[in-house]
């Protein structure tokens, strides 16, 4: 069985790093915490990697707008890098501001060639949204890393989730999961969709399927016990979010 490897990349500010590695290990992948500083003075470490994540936080401060600044060192300086690392099969996951700082290169929804057509923009609420949200995954989506899954209950913790395009670009993407009410129904008002997001898209894949990225937090529900009810409820096996990295893993494995 060949092995998987986890470029997990960090920036001054980024904060769930640790949990997004720890969500790859135990779906079975090695990772390695990797600074921004050090993939640019080397960036031929990506080839040793299968699966690069971009996980949550406040990069740089969320100056100039959330995940605008490393969005600009991504695309200047590592773009013809990381189009190399998608095109010979490598998967990309990004994670709250991994996901807006995916958009704001134009890597999603892609290509980057063809520069930034959305955004993630302010919550309709003008505050920080902490909550845990109802999703839906769409099954016609070609996303790699939510094949088979169906509903997932996963938390939210963003001041910028809003989603934002033209109609034109917003119908075309490559929704993967989208924000419900409890019973899996869409078109569901505040607070279930948090940032008042188009379409309720709470995540996107580009065509290939092997780039994700997703406001909520899959790495804070890949243990059972960390469900807000675990003790009422009983405590699950798996946390939701586990299967999207076990996807991942399992597709680098079988490639
Ligand atoms: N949890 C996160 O990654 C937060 C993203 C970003 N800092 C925001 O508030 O929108």
């Amino acid at each position: 069985m060949s092995k998987v490897k986890t470029l997990i990349l960090r920036t001054p500010g980024t904060n769930c790093d640790v949990e997004t590695s720890y969500a790859f290990e135990l779906a079975g992948s090695e990772t390695e915490l990797v600074h921004i500083n050090k993939l640019l003075a080397k960036p031929s470490l990506l080839s040793e990697f299968q699966i690069m994540a971009f996980p949550g936080g406040f990069g740089y401060g969320d100056d100039l707008g959330a995940g605008r600044v490393l969005a600009n060192e991504v695309r200047l300086k590592l773009g013809e890098k990381i189009s190399r690392f998608h095109e010979s099969g490598g998967l990309i996951i990004g994670i709250c501001n991994g996901f807006q700082a995916l958009v704001k290169t134009g890597i999603l929804p892609g290509p980057m060639k063809d520069g930034q057509k959305i955004t993630l923009t302010d919550n309709n609420s003008g505050r920080f949204e902490c909550r845990w949200t109802y999703l839906s995954v769409n099954p016609f989506s070609t996303c790699v890393f939510t094949q088979g899954l169906d509903r997932l209950y996963l938390p939210v913790a963003h001041g910028e989730g809003k989603l934002l395009g033209s109609p034109e670009v917003i119908n075309k993407l490559n929704s993967a999961v989208y924000y419900t009410d409890k019973d899996g129904k869409r078109n569901a008002p505040y607070p279930a969709n948090p940032a008042g997001t188009l379409m309720d898209i709470a995540g996107i894949a580009d065509e290939s399927g092997r780039i994700f990225a997703l406001m909520p937090h899959p790495e804070r529900f890949v243990r059972g016990s960390q469900h807000p009810r675990w003790t009422g409820e009983g405590l699950k096996k798996e946390g939701d979010g586990l299967k999207i990295f076990t996807n991942a893993v399992k597709w680098a494995r079988e490639v």
